[in-house]
């Protein structure tokens, strides 16, 4: 069973290596919307897969790394896509989040990147 949380996350980028005068070149924000999909058996005492308050603890030093900040400055972030902000995500998530199954980053309403980990070839 997959369950998972979204987290709202304001932050500010720019995308560096695209062509000269592409807007993305410029300094904007996002208002990204992070989901944490983890997935597992149901545990039949609880009824759930894991408590949403631990999703939510493991993703806390993410989200105080990420929110209100220049994602450009943070390591590993240096080109923040949404393709390498999911893959930040679940690299940094996963050791302390062992079922940690799928990152969505929606980086606007219309444009989000899906991410199934580094087994997932594509
Ligand atoms: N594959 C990717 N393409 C783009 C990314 C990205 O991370 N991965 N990022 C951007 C920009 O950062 C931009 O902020 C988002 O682009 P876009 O969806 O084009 O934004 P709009 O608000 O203009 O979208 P519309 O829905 O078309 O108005 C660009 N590309
Ligand atoms: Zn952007």
């Amino acid at each position: 069973m997959d369950i998972s949380k979204t987290f709202r996350v304001e932050a500010a980028h720019r995308l560096p290596n695209v062509p000269a005068g592409h807007k993305c070149a410029r300094l904007h924000g996002h208002s990204f919307g992070i989901e944490v999909h983890v997935r597992g058996p149901l545990d039949p005492r609880l009824g759930w897969v894991m408590d949403f308050a631990d999703l939510k603890a493991a993703f806390a030093p993410l989200f105080e790394q990420l929110d209100h900040n220049y994602l450009n400055d943070i390591p590993g972030l240096d080109n923040p896509t949404s393709e390498v902000l999911a893959r930040w995500v679940w690299a940094n998530l996963k050791p302390r989040l062992p079922l940690l199954a799928r990152i969505v980053v929606h980086e606007t309403c219309t444009s989000t990147c899906t991410y199934d980990g580094p087994d997932d070839a594509l």
